[in-house]
Protein backbone atom coordinates (compact mmCIF):
# COMPACT_ATOMS: atom_id res chain seq x y z
CA UNK A 1 0.00 0.00 0.00
CA UNK A 2 2.78 2.05 0.28
CA UNK A 3 6.17 3.66 -1.41
CA UNK A 4 9.52 2.59 -0.70
CA UNK A 5 9.67 2.95 3.58
CA UNK A 6 12.35 5.48 4.40
CA UNK A 7 12.46 5.49 8.27
CA UNK A 8 14.12 9.48 7.87
CA UNK A 9 11.43 10.68 5.46
CA UNK A 10 8.68 13.07 6.41
CA UNK A 11 5.53 10.97 6.16
CA UNK A 12 2.67 11.89 3.85
CA UNK A 13 -0.78 10.45 3.80
CA UNK A 14 -2.85 10.80 0.19
CA UNK A 15 -6.58 9.98 0.81
CA UNK A 16 -7.79 9.91 -2.68
CA UNK A 17 -9.80 7.18 -4.21
CA UNK A 18 -8.46 7.76 -7.61
CA UNK A 19 -6.02 4.77 -8.58
CA UNK A 20 -4.32 6.95 -11.45
CA UNK A 21 -4.29 9.72 -9.02
CA UNK A 22 -2.69 8.41 -6.19
CA UNK A 23 0.00 6.76 -8.65
CA UNK A 24 0.53 9.74 -10.26
CA UNK A 25 1.09 11.82 -6.76
CA UNK A 26 3.08 9.08 -4.92
CA UNK A 27 5.87 9.61 -7.47
CA UNK A 28 6.01 12.93 -7.59
CA UNK A 29 7.06 13.59 -4.09
CA UNK A 30 10.54 11.88 -3.20
CA UNK A 31 11.32 13.62 -0.17
CA UNK A 32 8.73 12.11 1.62
CA UNK A 33 7.63 8.91 2.36
CA UNK A 34 4.08 8.18 0.43
CA UNK A 35 1.30 6.48 2.16
CA UNK A 36 -2.33 6.23 0.18
CA UNK A 37 -5.45 5.01 1.11
CA UNK A 38 -8.43 5.04 -0.52
CA UNK A 39 -10.88 4.88 1.76
CA UNK A 40 -11.74 6.58 5.30
CA UNK A 41 -11.15 3.29 7.13
CA UNK A 42 -7.99 3.09 5.27
CA UNK A 43 -7.12 6.60 6.21
CA UNK A 44 -7.65 6.13 9.78
CA UNK A 45 -5.74 2.58 10.01
CA UNK A 46 -2.73 4.04 8.30
CA UNK A 47 -3.03 7.74 10.49
CA UNK A 48 -2.76 4.97 13.85
CA UNK A 49 -0.23 2.83 12.39
CA UNK A 50 2.09 5.57 10.84
CA UNK A 51 0.96 8.68 12.41
CA UNK A 52 1.83 10.81 9.14
CA UNK A 53 2.57 14.44 9.91
CA UNK A 54 0.54 15.52 6.62
CA UNK A 55 -2.68 14.09 5.07
CA UNK A 56 -3.90 15.21 1.63
CA UNK A 57 -7.88 14.45 1.41
CA UNK A 58 -10.28 14.42 -1.30
CA UNK A 59 -13.52 14.69 0.25
CA UNK A 60 -15.47 12.58 -2.00
CA UNK A 61 -14.46 9.39 -0.87
CA UNK A 62 -16.87 5.93 -1.07
CA UNK A 63 -19.38 5.13 -0.78
CA UNK A 64 -20.21 8.76 -1.13
CA UNK A 65 -17.72 9.43 -3.99
CA UNK A 66 -19.64 12.51 -5.48
CA UNK A 67 -20.33 14.03 -2.33
CA UNK A 68 -18.44 15.28 0.88
CA UNK A 69 -20.23 13.31 3.18
CA UNK A 70 -16.92 11.02 3.67
CA UNK A 71 -14.25 13.58 3.54
CA UNK A 72 -15.66 15.79 6.49
CA UNK A 73 -15.93 12.41 8.44
CA UNK A 74 -12.36 11.80 7.61
CA UNK A 75 -11.57 15.28 8.42
CA UNK A 76 -13.02 14.87 11.74
CA UNK A 77 -11.98 11.77 12.74
CA UNK A 78 -8.50 12.57 12.23
CA UNK A 79 -8.26 15.51 13.63
CA UNK A 80 -9.84 13.81 16.94
CA UNK A 81 -7.42 11.12 17.09
CA UNK A 82 -4.75 13.58 15.74
CA UNK A 83 -5.00 17.08 16.01
CA UNK A 84 -1.78 18.54 15.22
CA UNK A 85 -1.90 16.82 11.93
CA UNK A 86 -2.12 19.39 8.78
CA UNK A 87 -4.80 18.09 6.86
CA UNK A 88 -5.02 19.74 3.10
CA UNK A 89 -8.22 19.57 1.25
CA UNK A 90 -8.85 19.02 -2.57
CA UNK A 91 -11.84 20.72 -3.14
CA UNK A 92 -13.79 20.75 -6.66
CA UNK A 93 -14.49 23.42 -9.27
CA UNK A 94 -16.62 25.96 -7.92
CA UNK A 95 -16.26 24.22 -4.22
CA UNK A 96 -15.61 27.37 -1.76
CA UNK A 97 -18.17 26.49 0.31
CA UNK A 98 -16.48 23.23 1.08
CA UNK A 99 -13.02 24.53 1.10
CA UNK A 100 -14.58 27.44 3.50
CA UNK A 101 -15.98 24.78 5.85
CA UNK A 102 -12.98 22.51 5.56
CA UNK A 103 -11.23 25.09 6.89
CA UNK A 104 -13.21 25.86 9.55
CA UNK A 105 -13.64 22.53 10.76
CA UNK A 106 -9.70 22.07 11.36
CA UNK A 107 -8.19 21.79 7.83
CA UNK A 108 -4.90 23.60 7.38
CA UNK A 109 -5.37 24.49 3.66
CA UNK A 110 -7.44 23.50 0.63
CA UNK A 111 -6.53 23.20 -3.12
CA UNK A 112 -8.12 22.94 -6.34
CA UNK A 113 -8.94 20.25 -8.14
CA UNK A 114 -7.82 19.44 -10.61
CA UNK A 115 -4.36 19.04 -8.98
CA UNK A 116 -1.77 20.99 -10.23
CA UNK A 117 1.21 18.71 -8.56
CA UNK A 118 3.62 21.86 -8.47
CA UNK A 119 0.86 24.21 -6.60
CA UNK A 120 0.25 21.14 -4.20
CA UNK A 121 3.59 20.22 -3.94
CA UNK A 122 4.29 23.51 -2.36
CA UNK A 123 1.59 23.56 0.06
CA UNK A 124 2.73 20.09 1.07
CA UNK A 125 5.67 21.26 1.74
CA UNK A 126 5.05 24.25 3.90
CA UNK A 127 2.64 21.96 5.89
CA UNK A 128 5.44 19.74 6.83
CA UNK A 129 7.36 22.70 7.63
CA UNK A 130 5.13 24.38 10.00
CA UNK A 131 4.25 21.41 11.12
CA UNK A 132 8.01 20.97 11.88
CA UNK A 133 7.91 24.03 13.67
CA UNK A 134 4.46 23.28 15.66
CA UNK A 135 6.53 19.81 17.46
CA UNK A 136 9.84 22.09 17.87
CA UNK A 137 7.34 24.57 19.74
CA UNK A 138 5.75 21.99 21.44
CA UNK A 139 8.76 20.23 23.08
CA UNK A 140 10.32 23.29 23.82
CA UNK A 141 7.28 25.05 25.49
CA UNK A 142 6.43 21.91 27.86
CA UNK A 143 10.33 22.44 29.06
CA UNK A 144 9.46 26.16 29.67
CA UNK A 145 6.56 25.32 31.44
CA UNK A 146 7.59 22.54 33.29
CA UNK A 147 7.60 25.06 36.45
CA UNK A 148 4.39 25.74 36.46
CA UNK A 149 3.14 22.19 36.74
CA UNK A 150 5.10 21.67 39.74
CA UNK A 151 3.16 24.48 41.68
CA UNK A 152 -0.11 24.55 39.74
CA UNK A 153 0.39 28.62 40.10
CA UNK A 154 -2.61 30.67 38.39
CA UNK A 155 -1.57 31.55 34.74
CA UNK A 156 -3.66 34.25 32.32
CA UNK A 157 -4.60 35.76 35.59
CA UNK A 158 -6.82 33.30 37.34
CA UNK A 159 -6.73 29.91 36.00
CA UNK A 160 -5.31 27.22 37.36
CA UNK A 161 -3.59 24.17 35.58
CA UNK A 162 -1.46 22.24 35.32
CA UNK A 163 -2.39 20.39 32.23
CA UNK A 164 0.36 21.38 28.56
CA UNK A 165 -3.45 21.46 27.17
CA UNK A 166 -4.93 24.44 28.67
CA UNK A 167 -1.00 25.87 29.31
CA UNK A 168 -1.10 25.87 25.54
CA UNK A 169 -4.73 27.58 25.57
CA UNK A 170 -3.58 30.37 27.68
CA UNK A 171 -0.57 30.89 25.51
CA UNK A 172 -2.88 31.31 22.87
CA UNK A 173 -5.33 33.42 24.81
CA UNK A 174 -2.19 35.89 25.61
CA UNK A 175 -1.42 36.24 22.07
CA UNK A 176 -4.60 36.92 20.30
CA UNK A 177 -4.87 39.29 23.07
CA UNK A 178 -2.65 42.08 21.65
CA UNK A 179 -4.43 41.58 18.50
CA UNK A 180 -7.93 42.62 17.57
CA UNK A 181 -8.96 39.53 16.20
CA UNK A 182 -12.75 37.72 17.19
CA UNK A 183 -12.22 34.93 19.36
CA UNK A 184 -14.56 32.46 19.59
CA UNK A 185 -14.39 30.13 22.68
CA UNK A 186 -15.98 26.36 22.33
CA UNK A 187 -16.22 24.17 25.10
CA UNK A 188 -18.98 22.42 27.31
CA UNK A 189 -20.29 24.21 29.85
CA UNK A 190 -17.75 24.38 33.20
CA UNK A 191 -14.17 24.15 31.24
CA UNK A 192 -13.86 27.95 32.14
CA UNK A 193 -14.89 29.44 28.84
CA UNK A 194 -15.96 32.74 30.47
CA UNK A 195 -12.46 33.06 32.78
CA UNK A 196 -10.51 32.72 29.62
CA UNK A 197 -12.60 35.67 27.98
CA UNK A 198 -11.71 37.69 31.41
CA UNK A 199 -8.15 36.93 30.93
CA UNK A 200 -7.99 37.98 27.11
CA UNK A 201 -9.71 40.93 28.37
CA UNK A 202 -7.09 41.66 31.00
CA UNK A 203 -4.50 40.94 28.33
CA UNK A 204 -5.14 42.85 26.20
CA UNK A 205 -4.71 46.69 25.60
CA UNK A 206 -8.25 47.16 26.57
CA UNK A 207 -8.01 46.14 30.33
CA UNK A 208 -8.82 49.64 31.56
CA UNK A 209 -12.36 49.48 29.83
CA UNK A 210 -15.04 47.77 30.91
CA UNK A 211 -15.35 43.68 30.42
CA UNK A 212 -19.34 43.08 30.19
CA UNK A 213 -20.55 39.58 30.21
CA UNK A 214 -24.08 38.20 28.90
CA UNK A 215 -25.39 34.86 29.05
CA UNK A 216 -27.15 34.92 25.54
CA UNK A 217 -29.10 31.48 27.05
CA UNK A 218 -30.26 32.48 30.49
CA UNK A 219 -32.37 35.68 29.09
CA UNK A 220 -35.94 35.26 27.53
CA UNK A 221 -35.63 35.54 23.71
CA UNK A 222 -38.09 38.79 24.19
CA UNK A 223 -35.81 41.11 26.25
CA UNK A 224 -32.49 40.17 24.65
CA UNK A 225 -32.50 42.88 22.19
CA UNK A 226 -32.90 45.22 24.75
CA UNK A 227 -30.28 43.65 27.15
CA UNK A 228 -27.87 43.68 23.99
CA UNK A 229 -28.94 46.77 22.02
CA UNK A 230 -30.46 49.14 24.91
CA UNK A 231 -33.72 50.78 24.40
CA UNK A 232 -35.10 54.52 24.67
CA UNK A 233 -37.90 55.53 27.23
CA UNK A 234 -41.22 54.41 26.14
CA UNK A 235 -40.33 52.07 23.56
CA UNK A 236 -42.51 49.34 24.45
CA UNK A 237 -44.81 48.88 27.38
CA UNK A 238 -42.45 48.80 30.12
CA UNK A 239 -39.69 50.80 29.34
CA UNK A 240 -40.03 53.31 32.29
CA UNK A 241 -36.65 54.87 31.26
CA UNK A 242 -33.57 54.87 28.91
CA UNK A 243 -31.61 52.22 29.32
CA UNK A 244 -28.06 51.66 27.51
CA UNK A 245 -27.21 47.83 26.24
CA UNK A 246 -24.43 45.51 27.01
CA UNK A 247 -22.92 46.38 23.78
CA UNK A 248 -22.96 50.10 24.36
CA UNK A 249 -21.48 49.45 28.08
CA UNK A 250 -18.73 47.59 26.85
CA UNK A 251 -17.45 50.69 24.79
CA UNK A 252 -13.47 50.49 25.30
CA UNK A 253 -13.49 47.27 26.53
CA UNK A 254 -14.55 43.57 26.39
CA UNK A 255 -17.75 42.09 25.32
CA UNK A 256 -18.56 38.48 26.48
CA UNK A 257 -21.38 36.88 24.22
CA UNK A 258 -21.82 33.61 26.36
CA UNK A 259 -23.50 30.86 24.44
CA UNK A 260 -23.46 32.88 21.52
CA UNK A 261 -25.25 29.75 19.56
CA UNK A 262 -28.41 30.78 21.45
CA UNK A 263 -28.83 34.72 19.93
CA UNK A 264 -32.48 34.02 17.50
CA UNK A 265 -32.07 34.33 13.97
CA UNK A 266 -33.60 38.20 13.71
CA UNK A 267 -31.16 39.17 17.09
CA UNK A 268 -28.23 37.73 14.93
CA UNK A 269 -29.17 39.62 11.89
CA UNK A 270 -29.02 42.91 14.13
CA UNK A 271 -25.70 41.87 15.60
CA UNK A 272 -23.74 41.02 12.19
CA UNK A 273 -24.60 44.43 11.24
CA UNK A 274 -23.34 45.80 14.18
CA UNK A 275 -20.24 43.90 13.40
CA UNK A 276 -20.23 45.37 10.21
CA UNK A 277 -20.97 49.10 11.12
CA UNK A 278 -19.66 49.24 14.43
CA UNK A 279 -22.86 51.69 15.53
CA UNK A 280 -26.41 50.98 17.33
CA UNK A 281 -29.26 52.00 17.80
CA UNK A 282 -31.20 51.10 20.89
CA UNK A 283 -35.00 50.02 20.44
CA UNK A 284 -37.24 53.05 19.90
CA UNK A 285 -34.11 55.36 19.34
CA UNK A 286 -33.46 57.14 16.30
CA UNK A 287 -29.82 58.22 16.84
CA UNK A 288 -26.82 55.41 15.67
CA UNK A 289 -24.63 55.35 18.43
CA UNK A 290 -20.74 54.25 17.64
CA UNK A 291 -19.43 51.60 20.11
CA UNK A 292 -15.79 50.83 19.82
CA UNK A 293 -15.84 46.82 21.91
CA UNK A 294 -14.42 43.70 21.08
CA UNK A 295 -16.14 40.72 21.32
CA UNK A 296 -15.81 37.59 22.54
CA UNK A 297 -17.72 34.77 22.34
CA UNK A 298 -18.59 31.15 23.63
CA UNK A 299 -20.79 28.00 22.79
CA UNK A 300 -21.09 24.77 23.92
CA UNK A 301 -23.43 23.98 20.87
CA UNK A 302 -22.51 22.41 17.55
CA UNK A 303 -22.40 25.57 15.25
CA UNK A 304 -20.92 23.56 12.29
CA UNK A 305 -24.11 22.11 12.86
CA UNK A 306 -26.35 25.05 13.25
CA UNK A 307 -25.14 26.60 10.02
CA UNK A 308 -26.38 23.73 8.22
CA UNK A 309 -29.71 23.73 9.61
CA UNK A 310 -29.57 27.39 8.54
CA UNK A 311 -30.54 27.99 12.81
CA UNK A 312 -26.90 30.13 12.81
CA UNK A 313 -25.77 32.53 10.00
CA UNK A 314 -22.46 31.50 8.54
CA UNK A 315 -21.66 35.50 7.66
CA UNK A 316 -22.14 35.89 11.55
CA UNK A 317 -19.81 32.34 12.07
CA UNK A 318 -16.91 33.82 10.23
CA UNK A 319 -17.35 37.54 11.93
CA UNK A 320 -17.74 35.64 15.28
CA UNK A 321 -15.26 33.07 15.09
CA UNK A 322 -11.74 34.82 13.52
CA UNK A 323 -10.14 32.22 15.96
CA UNK A 324 -11.70 29.26 17.52
CA UNK A 325 -10.36 28.00 20.60
CA UNK A 326 -11.20 24.91 21.59
CA UNK A 327 -11.06 24.07 25.54
CA UNK A 328 -10.74 20.94 26.68
CA UNK A 329 -13.28 19.22 29.05
CA UNK A 330 -11.73 18.53 32.80
CA UNK A 331 -11.44 15.09 32.08
CA UNK A 332 -9.07 15.37 29.00
CA UNK A 333 -6.83 17.25 31.64
CA UNK A 334 -4.67 14.80 33.23
CA UNK A 335 -3.88 15.82 36.58
CA UNK A 336 -6.18 18.97 36.60
CA UNK A 337 -9.25 18.10 38.45
CA UNK A 338 -6.59 17.10 42.07
CA UNK A 339 -4.84 20.18 41.37
CA UNK A 340 -8.11 22.43 41.25
CA UNK A 341 -10.04 20.46 43.84
CA UNK A 342 -6.88 21.36 46.33
CA UNK A 343 -6.90 24.94 45.19
CA UNK A 344 -11.16 24.98 45.86
CA UNK A 345 -10.19 23.53 48.67
CA UNK A 346 -7.78 25.97 50.42
CA UNK A 347 -10.33 28.68 49.49
CA UNK A 348 -13.24 27.73 50.09
CA UNK A 349 -12.02 25.74 53.92
CA UNK A 350 -10.55 29.69 54.19
CA UNK A 351 -13.84 31.40 53.76
CA UNK A 352 -16.10 29.12 55.17
CA UNK A 353 -13.25 29.15 58.46
CA UNK A 354 -13.15 25.23 57.89
CA UNK A 355 -10.01 22.99 59.67
CA UNK A 356 -10.62 20.94 56.83
CA UNK A 357 -6.60 20.74 55.68
CA UNK A 358 -6.61 18.25 52.40
CA UNK A 359 -8.27 15.10 50.81
CA UNK A 360 -8.26 11.30 52.51
CA UNK A 361 -6.54 9.03 49.79
CA UNK A 362 -10.19 7.60 48.70
CA UNK A 363 -10.79 11.25 47.70
CA UNK A 364 -8.21 11.78 45.89
CA UNK A 365 -8.10 8.60 43.80
CA UNK A 366 -12.19 9.28 43.04
CA UNK A 367 -11.16 12.67 41.88
CA UNK A 368 -8.64 11.56 39.35
CA UNK A 369 -10.94 8.50 38.68
CA UNK A 370 -14.31 10.76 37.94
CA UNK A 371 -15.26 11.79 34.53
CA UNK A 372 -16.39 15.34 35.73
CA UNK A 373 -19.53 15.93 33.27
CA UNK A 374 -20.01 19.00 34.69
CA UNK A 375 -16.78 20.23 34.52
CA UNK A 376 -14.79 22.51 36.97
CA UNK A 377 -18.11 24.06 38.04
CA UNK A 378 -18.98 20.54 39.32
CA UNK A 379 -16.19 20.60 40.74
CA UNK A 380 -16.23 23.62 42.92
CA UNK A 381 -19.27 22.50 44.11
CA UNK A 382 -18.50 19.02 45.06
CA UNK A 383 -15.25 19.99 46.95
CA UNK A 384 -17.52 23.40 49.01
CA UNK A 385 -19.83 20.25 49.73
CA UNK A 386 -16.84 18.43 51.11
CA UNK A 387 -15.70 20.82 53.09
CA UNK A 388 -19.03 21.65 54.92
CA UNK A 389 -19.26 17.61 55.44
CA UNK A 390 -15.66 17.06 56.29
CA UNK A 391 -15.61 15.37 60.04
CA UNK A 392 -11.92 16.25 60.65
CA UNK A 393 -8.97 17.29 58.72
CA UNK A 394 -9.18 15.09 55.71
CA UNK A 395 -12.29 15.45 52.83
CA UNK A 396 -13.76 11.62 51.86
CA UNK A 397 -14.43 10.43 48.57
CA UNK A 398 -18.22 10.17 50.35
CA UNK A 399 -17.85 13.71 51.47
CA UNK A 400 -17.30 15.17 48.09
CA UNK A 401 -20.57 12.58 47.05
CA UNK A 402 -18.32 10.72 44.72
CA UNK A 403 -18.33 6.40 44.64
CA UNK A 404 -15.00 4.20 45.02
CA UNK A 405 -13.02 5.13 41.74
CA UNK A 406 -13.95 3.94 37.99
CA UNK A 407 -12.34 3.97 35.00
CA UNK A 408 -13.45 6.54 31.80
CA UNK A 409 -12.38 5.35 28.20
CA UNK A 410 -11.77 7.52 25.26
CA UNK A 411 -10.83 6.94 21.73
CA UNK A 412 -6.67 6.18 21.31
CA UNK A 413 -4.64 6.66 18.62
CA UNK A 414 -3.04 3.43 18.40
CA UNK A 415 -1.63 0.61 21.60
CA UNK A 416 1.25 2.80 22.07
CA UNK A 417 -0.60 5.76 23.09
CA UNK A 418 -3.10 3.67 24.99
CA UNK A 419 -0.53 1.86 26.79
CA UNK A 420 1.88 5.51 27.74
CA UNK A 421 -2.13 6.54 28.73
CA UNK A 422 -2.38 3.69 30.97
CA UNK A 423 0.74 4.49 32.34
CA UNK A 424 0.33 7.90 33.09
CA UNK A 425 -3.10 6.95 34.28
CA UNK A 426 -1.62 4.73 37.26
CA UNK A 427 1.57 7.02 37.52
CA UNK A 428 -0.87 9.94 38.73
CA UNK A 429 -3.32 8.11 40.40
CA UNK A 430 -0.32 6.42 42.60
CA UNK A 431 0.89 9.87 43.26
CA UNK A 432 -2.53 11.00 44.28
CA UNK A 433 -2.84 8.46 46.85
CA UNK A 434 0.49 8.86 48.35
CA UNK A 435 0.35 12.60 48.20
CA UNK A 436 3.25 13.10 45.80
CA UNK A 437 5.71 10.84 48.53
CA UNK A 438 7.56 9.03 45.97
CA UNK A 439 8.46 6.17 47.40
CA UNK A 440 5.12 5.40 48.37
CA UNK A 441 3.45 5.85 44.79
CA UNK A 442 6.74 3.78 43.70
CA UNK A 443 5.48 0.77 46.15
CA UNK A 444 1.81 0.94 45.39
CA UNK A 445 2.89 0.96 41.93
CA UNK A 446 5.39 -2.10 42.42
CA UNK A 447 8.26 -0.52 41.18
CA UNK A 448 11.85 1.17 42.40
CA UNK A 449 12.21 4.49 43.10
CA UNK A 450 14.66 5.45 40.18
CA UNK A 451 12.48 3.65 37.77
CA UNK A 452 9.60 6.00 38.85
CA UNK A 453 12.07 8.76 38.52
CA UNK A 454 12.27 7.62 35.11
CA UNK A 455 8.77 7.02 33.86
CA UNK A 456 8.14 10.74 35.62
CA UNK A 457 10.76 12.41 33.47
CA UNK A 458 9.61 10.53 30.55
CA UNK A 459 5.67 10.92 30.80
CA UNK A 460 6.78 14.57 31.48
CA UNK A 461 4.52 14.55 35.04
CA UNK A 462 5.50 16.73 37.76
CA UNK A 463 4.81 15.92 41.39
N1 LIG B 1 -8.74 26.59 35.31
C1 LIG B 1 -9.49 27.16 36.26
N2 LIG B 1 -8.91 27.65 37.36
C2 LIG B 1 -9.66 28.21 38.35
N3 LIG B 1 -10.98 28.31 38.32
C3 LIG B 1 -11.62 27.84 37.24
C4 LIG B 1 -10.91 27.25 36.15
N4 LIG B 1 -11.79 26.89 35.20
C5 LIG B 1 -13.00 27.23 35.67
N5 LIG B 1 -12.91 27.81 36.89
C6 LIG B 1 -14.04 28.27 37.70
O1 LIG B 1 -15.11 27.37 37.45
C7 LIG B 1 -16.34 28.06 37.29
C8 LIG B 1 -16.88 27.81 35.89
O2 LIG B 1 -16.06 28.44 34.93
P1 LIG B 1 -16.64 29.38 33.76
O3 LIG B 1 -17.85 30.11 34.22
O4 LIG B 1 -15.51 30.17 33.20
O5 LIG B 1 -17.07 28.24 32.75
P2 LIG B 1 -17.84 28.36 31.37
O6 LIG B 1 -17.15 27.42 30.45
O7 LIG B 1 -17.94 29.79 30.97
O8 LIG B 1 -19.23 27.75 31.73
P3 LIG B 1 -20.67 28.01 31.05
O9 LIG B 1 -20.50 27.65 29.60
O10 LIG B 1 -21.55 27.07 31.77
O11 LIG B 1 -20.97 29.44 31.29
C9 LIG B 1 -16.03 29.51 37.55
O12 LIG B 1 -16.31 29.77 38.92
C10 LIG B 1 -14.56 29.65 37.28
O13 LIG B 1 -13.98 30.68 38.04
Amino acid sequence: MTAMPSRLMPKLLVVEDDPGLQRQLRWAYDDYEVLCASTRAEAIDLLRAEEPGVVTLDLGLPPDPDGVSEGFAALEEILSLKPDTKIIVASGHGARESALRAIAGGAWDFYQKPVDIDTLGMIVKRAFHVHALEQENARLAERATDEWRGSGGPVLGQIITAAPEMLKIARTIERLADTGVSVMLLGASGTGKELLARGLHDASPRRDGAFIAINCAAIPETLLESELFGHEKGAFTGAVKTMPGKIELAEGGTLFLDEVGDIPLPLQVKLLRFLQERVIERIGGRQPIPVDTRIVCATHRNLDEMIAQETFREDLYYRLAEIVVRIPSLAERPGDAVLLARHFLKVHADAMNRPVKGFAADALAAIDAWNWPGNVRELENRVKRAVIMADGKYATAADLDLAAAGEEEGDILNLKAARDMADRAAIRRALARSQGNIAAAARLLGISRPTLYDLLKNHGIQI
